[in-house]
């Protein structure tokens, strides 16, 4: 079985690691790595997992997941220096950053996959979508299908199209937990008591979303359904218009799309 490290384990590399041990991987060909010691203990002690230093996890391991900052992925790509091969296959997790990025850090033809996840890994319902870099064959591209199918839902797609992933899937989750506040908010409103107000929520959400999934119908016919003629949900849907949240959800996808080339710009 491969050894897979994961260097910067946070939020997303904690849930990553968790995720594979859930699936049954052996904590001993997990690697993480973290900034402060602290962070170092608490992942040995909740993982199980080794936790070494960057350069020690990256030459130990065949896959390299890269889940830091974008911010600090030149720093880390510094100390990797000399400790990763073109034998390994890079992933990396990083917003906006293009393959080429890595690339240019790394010796002449190490495979670098674009991976984009998203947090509900944390409950084996991920969106992972997958692009090769230059040097990443079939071959490189199924490592890291199989490393991220244990966590949900993967899909391949061309890296150009990467920057719009993140904004939709990357960050999509916190514009559905974005939609819960507003409509916890307009229950109490209402007078609905906060704890009923969130599971009555909550339970529409997973409800829509198994529907979504699971007819495979178009949302316009599952919201035509709901939308009785001279009924409740028209006039709630007029006002969504009238508030131009159609117009807003795309400015807003559209402005996280431009964050992620901003940051490509700003990393070089
Ligand atoms: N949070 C999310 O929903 C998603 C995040 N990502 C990407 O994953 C990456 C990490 O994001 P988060 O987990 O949210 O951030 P985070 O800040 O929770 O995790 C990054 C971790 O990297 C550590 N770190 C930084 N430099 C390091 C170094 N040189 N050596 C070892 N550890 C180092 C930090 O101490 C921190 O614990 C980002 O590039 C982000 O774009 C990708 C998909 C979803
Ligand atoms: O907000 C961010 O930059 C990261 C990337 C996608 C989700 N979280």
């Amino acid at each position: 079985m491969t050894t897979v490290a994961v260097l910067g384990a946070g939020k997303i590399g904690h849930t990553v690691l968790a995720g594979l041990l859930r699936a049954g991987r052996p904590g001993d060909t997990l690697i993480a790595t973290a900034r402060r010691p602290e962070r170092a203990a608490e992942l040995r002690e909740a993982l199980g997992v080794r936790v070494l230093a960057n350069a020690e996890a990256a030459a130990a391991a065949d896959v390299v997941v890269l889940a830091v900052k974008p911010q600090d992925a030149a720093e880390l790509m510094t100390e990797l220096a000399g400790h990763v091969s073109a034998s390994q296959v890079v992933v990396s997790l990083c917003a906006g950053l293009p393959t080429s990025f890595f690339a240019k850090r790394l010796p002449d033809g190490t495979p670098v996959v674009r991976a984009m996840t998203n947090t509900p890994a944390l409950v084996d319902e991920a969106m992972t979508v997958v692009s090769a870099g230059e040097h990443a064959t079939e071959e490189h591209l199924a490592v890291a299908e199989e490393l991220f199918r244990p966590l949900g839902k993967t899909l391949r797609m061309p890296e150009a199209h990467q920057d719009a992933v993140t904004a939709l899937s990357g960050s999509g989750p916190a514009y559905m937990y974005y939609l819960v506040e507003a409509m916890t908010d307009a229950a109490i409103l209402l007078g609905l008591p906060r704890a009923a107000a969130h599971d009555l929520i909550v339970q529409t959400a997973v409800g829509a979303a198994a529907m979504l999934r699971d007819t495979g119908e178009h949302p316009v016919k599952l919201r035509e359904a709901v939308t009785s003629p001279a009924g409740t949900t028209i006039n709630a849907v007029r006002e969504l218009e009238r508030h131009r949240v159609r117009a807003a959800i795309a400015d807003a996808v559209e402005a996280a799309r431009d964050r992620a080339r901003e940051i490509a710009e700003e990393q070089g």
